[in-house]
């Protein structure tokens, strides 16, 4: 436990977009158990400085507890946790005054405007600053709301309010639970793209536990799966798919009418509707050959990979087991 590494030592590895990046947050081998309930076993894992993540698992895996070990709110049994280099047990305060975290619930009162929701915050915090309390409701489309009562907004803007009180401090890190729930497909999208513009403009890490995996996709640089309190599997999509995607399923809209029903030039077929053919492929690599030799007879209007969501890759790691 002693030679966990420090923070302050930068990592061979390169981070996202080839920068290199330092471990903002280090876990080794964490348990927790309530009344002799294994909750958590044997969890490690790292978060890159300026990354966004998705931690994801059914109900009941653990991810909430995590989020509170993390936070220094509950205490492992045992294992090594750094949060910016503070170990949570010991140094849970520092770690709060760090860290921002929008809940479920998101805590506001609804009886008070979004300003003075804010404003009261922002005193609790230590931070009141009606400069950056201006500047999150700007960056988050709510200026013109300010002075409207929290319980009279929708759940999209409660939570674009509940963002901007978990910034009030200038976090370096940000821990969100299930932000999307009981948002509609619109609210989701705006929520991905309120929380990229906060990840990009402000530097800001973030920790997302969902267990609707098809939401994060386009948000997240890497995933932790969590099942039953382990974590089963990691990595950016990208070597989760060269890990799990053993058959490739790929769309086709073309004109192309193959004389043999189910192969064309070796590679087997499906008709999916009259003008679109689903190819089953060993790997990416034969993609571009397909595409050549359908080029060559027909035209090509669209293509697109079927099975590569977080989803799929989610069932195959699982085994089938549904997430939800
Ligand atoms: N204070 C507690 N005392 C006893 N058991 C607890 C306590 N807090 C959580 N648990 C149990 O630990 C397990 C993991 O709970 P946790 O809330 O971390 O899961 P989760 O992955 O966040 O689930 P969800 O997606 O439903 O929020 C659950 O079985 C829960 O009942």
């Amino acid at each position: 436990m002693n030679d966990f590494p420090s923070l302050t030592v930068i990592k061979k590895d390169e981070g996202f977009g080839g920068i290199k990046l330092t471990n903002i947050i280090e876990v080794e081998k964490v348990s927790k158990q309530y009344h002799q309930r294994e909750i958590l076993k044997d969890v490690s894992f790292t978060i890159k400085k300026g990354s966004i993540n998705g931690l994801l698992g059914p109900n009941g895996a653990g991810k909430t507890t995590i989020i509170r070990l993390l936070n220094g709110v509950i205490e492992a049994n045992t294992g090594m946790m750094k949060v910016m280099n503070f170990d949570p047990k010991l140094q849970g305060d520092e770690i709060r005054k760090r860290v921002g975290i929008v809940t479920e619930s998101a805590s506001l009162y609804h009886d008070m405007t979004a300003w003075d929701n804010l404003v009261f915050f922002s005193k609790i915090y230590g931070h009141s600053d009606t400069k950056r309390i201006t500047h999150l409701l700007e960056q988050f489309d709510m200026l013109d709301f300010k002075d409207q009562l929290v319980g009279s907004f929708s759940t999209g803007m409660k939570k674009r309010i509940a963002l901007a009180k978990a910034l009030l401090h200038n976090p370096n890190l940000l821990f969100l639970d299930e932000p999307t729930n009981g948002l509609d497909p619109e609210g989701i999208n705006e929520v991905i793209h309120y929380l990229r513009k906060v990840n990009q403009e402000e530097g800001v890490t973030i920790l997302i536990c969902s267990h609707v995996l098809h939401q994060l996709e386009t948000i997240c640089d890497s995933y932790l799966f969590l099942i039953d309190g382990r974590i089963v599997e990691n990595g950016t999509i990208t070597e989760l798919e060269d890990k799990y995607l053993k058959e490739i399923k790929l769309l086709v809209e073309t004109g192309l009418k193959p004389l043999n029903s189910q192969i064309y030039k070796g590679y087997r077929y499906s008709r999916r509707g009259t003008n679109q053919l689903e190819f089953l492929l060993a790997s990416k690599d034969q993609i571009t050959p397909l595409l050549a030799d359908i080029l060559n007879e027909s035209w090509v209007h669209n293509c697109e990979i079927t099975n590569r969501s977080l989803e799929a890759i989610y069932f195959t790691i699982r085994g089938g087991r549904g997430i939800e």
